[in-house]
């Protein structure tokens, strides 16, 4: 059985001014497969993230999803086209109540106001937010907003979800929770994640498959256990240990 990767990119690079932030990255995510990517702060990860949904266009290389080149689309086409994306620090809509931020992607989508708002409670219930649907989003911890956005990205049924430091600020039951979330709907629905984290214990739980990147370029590739014995990730988290004194 061979099956294209849902996400597949390749030499991607990046260069704000002289400086080259993604020097030629290749990855390619596997279909219904939570992917991990790691690596000392500064590496490049966000700024991937930020390429692959469309807030920059990349300066080469190209990313193609479900066989199409989406290399260079805006961000709102990438998001019609399946791949929703949170971010380190969550962006809600801080005014609005929590159920109206989840109905916002709704709205955009043109969905009826009854079924979204089945659909919000239900998700809002799936990351225990559902006693505070009605509090404005300014009101809830980092944590919970996190977890907002995180419900507020499934509104849009993507088929591969892009997460960056999903577990930070997080309590340890609600990050429990929400690795059954991810792993849950990798099974019953097959959807793809592919996470940023510094969590190695959740990374283990939940990746099959780990990318290493360091100076904007990956250095290794492969499951948990055979990336974390590899030199070349040993040196690269040593170097930032070394730069950190
Ligand atoms: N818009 C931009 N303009 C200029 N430089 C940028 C821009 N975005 C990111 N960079 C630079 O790119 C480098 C990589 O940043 P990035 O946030 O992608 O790394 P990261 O691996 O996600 O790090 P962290 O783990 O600290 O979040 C940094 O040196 C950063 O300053």
């Amino acid at each position: 059985m061979s099956m294209a990767p849902i996400l597949e990119v390749r030499g991607l690079r990046k260069q704000f001014g002289g400086s080259i932030v993604l020097n030629g990255v290749n990855l390619a995510v596997e279909e219904a497969s939570v992917h991990g990517l790691i690596g000392p702060n500064g590496a490049g990860k966000t700024t991937f993230f930020n390429v692959i949904n469309g807030i920059y266009p990349p300066s080469a290389g190209t990313v193609t999803f479900r066989r199409r080149d989406i290399t260079g689309l805006s961000m709102s086409r990438i998001a019609r086209a399946g791949i929703g994306r949170t971010f380190q620090i969550a962006r809600v809509f801080r005014e609005m109540s929590v159920l109206e931020n989840m109905l916002v992607p709704a709205i955009e989508l043109g969905l009826s106001g009854r079924a979204a708002r089945a659909k919000a409670e239900q998700l809002l219930d799936l990351v225990r937010l559902s006693h505070l649907a009605r509090s404005p989003a300014i009101e809830i911890s980092g944590g919970q907003q996190k977890l907002l956005e995180f419900a507020r990205v499934l509104m849009i049924e993507p088929s591969l979800v892009l997460l960056d430091e999903p577990f930070n600020g997080i309590s340890p039951i609600l990050c429990e929770k929400l690795i059954q979330v991810i792993l849950a709907l990798r099974q019953e629905k097959g959807l793809t994640f592919l996470l940023i984290s510094h969590e190695v214990p959740h990374l283990s739980q939940l990746c099959s498959r780990l990318t290493v990147l360091a100076a904007g370029q990956e250095i290794a590739d492969g499951t948990p256990e055979s990336v974390r014995h590899d030199p070349r990730v040993i040196e690269a988290y040593l170097g930032q240990a070394e730069a950190a004194v």
